[in-house]
């Protein structure tokens, strides 16, 4: 077999077509239900206690965390009505051997992170000051009752740290604020994809849901309390009797963990085999940002284990998993094959004829490409689930942001699921860019709950405490 041939082969491996796109998306509807259903599936479904929508008329200062897979943002932000808002952030890497290390480590670090935020945006006021209200944006399974608590349900992502699966992470987070008797409390825990759902709803009303599309993959749509079994008999009055929307943080990244439906191949099946947790989150495994460049690198070793590739040539640099993080698909497929010379020769000390370069760009183009198809599956599903015929999906994140052409591949697979048969431009449901969700969205969420409270309205089951 020539390289020729392997590329060949890998493309009808990568390839998703209409109907499969279809099929995938018809069982997505049925996990979604499952995951609302008392006895729940993969696919957690975790109503997030947002029980209004924004007006784009809310105001008042907050502070915002959000704990990503790869950075933790602190945020200032002022909401001023009529959907303005202006903000401060700063962005604070978390370093690499955190992901799988010890609890304390984690939440010294975010406190640690936030009292320099504090000491540097407030200044010596800061010591003095009454508490500052904070939205704290946790991007991983975590299961709430109410809006002010989060108990984790597993880490995604990469991150692997003992202690904290099964714990309400606010008090964690809040004992290490108090420890540096920063002038902060958490008053409310949210995903960000929720964060992402309301801040673009608050500047736009046509939002339909809120994507992410970064280290991994996720949703947030608004249901309705009464249409979610498994919070049937533990709802206050109030948001049965209203009819209250409610946001849904969907945590799809494990849709198909039972692998029905999603055309994996040998290196999806590698990747989960080779993670921390084998068996889980089987669909953000295929498109989220974590693993795009590790699916370039298996395909490479590939390649190379049977001669076809790097010929004669020492590739140990290229054998260290997740060598490539996704930067590296996302700029081959962005600049031309001669980029890849000096990447591969810079970053793995390794030569490259020209038909490889051609290939490995072309490699970056069907990775990407498929990744944008299968992350719409999830948005389809949500929209006929909805019976939602137009609107605007907020996505945000570095592969919707960086990677080449996501958003027009993502609209062309849409196009193939509603078969609209329109001019491109005029797609009723389209993704754009979303507004900051992590720090607007937990203000606005934030602000939404101190209205709710001072109602007297519930914020949380008949349970929970508030
Ligand atoms: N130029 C790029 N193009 C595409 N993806 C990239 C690029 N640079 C980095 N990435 C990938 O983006 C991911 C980080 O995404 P993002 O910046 O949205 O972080 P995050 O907020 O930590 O993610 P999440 O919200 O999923 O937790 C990394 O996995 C990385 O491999």
């Amino acid at each position: 077999m020539s390289l020729l041939d392997a590329y060949e082969k890998t493309k009808q491996e990568l390839n998703v077509t209409p109907e499969k796109l279809t099929e995938i998306t018809d069982h997505f509807v049925s996990e979604l239900n499952k995951g609302l259903s008392k006895t729940g599936g993969n696919i957690p479904m975790i109503p997030g206690w947002v029980m209004d929508y924004p007006t784009g008329q809310e105001t008042g200062d907050y502070l915002a965390i959000d704990l990503g897979g790869t950075n933790l943002r602190v945020v200032k932000v002022s909401l001023l009505g009529d959907s303005k808002f202006t903000y401060e952030a700063e962005k604070y890497p978390i370093p690499v051997p955190m992901r799988t290390g010890k609890s304390e480590d984690l939440w010294n670090f975010i406190a640690d992170s936030l009292d320099t935020f504090v000491k540097k945006h407030y200044g010596s006021r800061g010591s003095s000051m009454a508490k500052l209200p904070l939205g704290f944006t946790f991007s991983y399974p975590a299961s709430q009752d109410a809006i002010n608590e989060g108990v984790l349900q597993r880490w995604t992502k990469g991150f692997d740290i003992d202690g904290v699966e099964g714990e309400n992470v606010v008090p964690l987070l809040q004992d290490a604020i108090n420890v540096r008797n920063t002038p902060v409390e958490v008053v409310s825990l949210i995903n960000d994809t929720t964060g992402t759902l309301v801040a673009s709803k608050y500047c736009d009303p046509e939002t339909i849901m809120g994507l992410i599309f970064g280290t991994g993959c996720n949703g947030a749509y608004y249901d309705v309390c009464k249409d979610i079994p498994k919070l049937e008999g533990r709802l206050p009055d109030d948001l049965l009797k209203e009819n209250s929307p409610m946001a849904i943080n969907c945590e799809y990244g494990a849709f198909d963990n039972e692998w029905a439906v999603l055309p994996r191949t040998k290196y999806d099946i590698q990747i989960d085999q080779e993670s921390p947790r084998p068996g889980q989150q089987y669909y953000e495994k295929m498109i989220a940002g974590y693993y795009l460049g590790e699916v370039l690198r298996l395909i490479l070793l590939d390649y190379y284990s049977q001669d076809l590739i790097f010929k004669d040539q020492n590739i140990k640099p290229l054998q260290v998993p997740f060598a490539m993080d996704t930067s590296f698909p996302s700029r081959i497929e962005q600049h031309s094959a001669p980029f890849v010379e000096g990447l591969f020769l810079d970053s793995f000390n390794i030569k490259t004829t020209e038909e490889e370069r051609n290939i490995i760009h072309d490699l970056c183009l069907l990775i990407g490409t498929r990744s944008a198809r299968l992350s719409v599956c999830g948005i389809a599903a949500i929209c006929k689930k909805r019976n939602y015929k137009a609107g605007h999906c907020a996505s945000d994140g570095s592969v919707f942001n960086k990677y080449p052409h996501f958003k027009e591949r993502a609209h062309e697979a849409l196009n193939d699921i509603f078969q609209w048969n329109c001019d491109p431009k005029d797609y009723p449901i389209t993704l754009i860019h979303a507004e900051d969700g992590s720090g607007v969205g937990a203000a606005v969420i934030a602000c939404l709950t101190e209205k709710r409270l001072l109602a007297n309205k519930s914020v949380g089951t008949i349970e929970s405490k508030l």
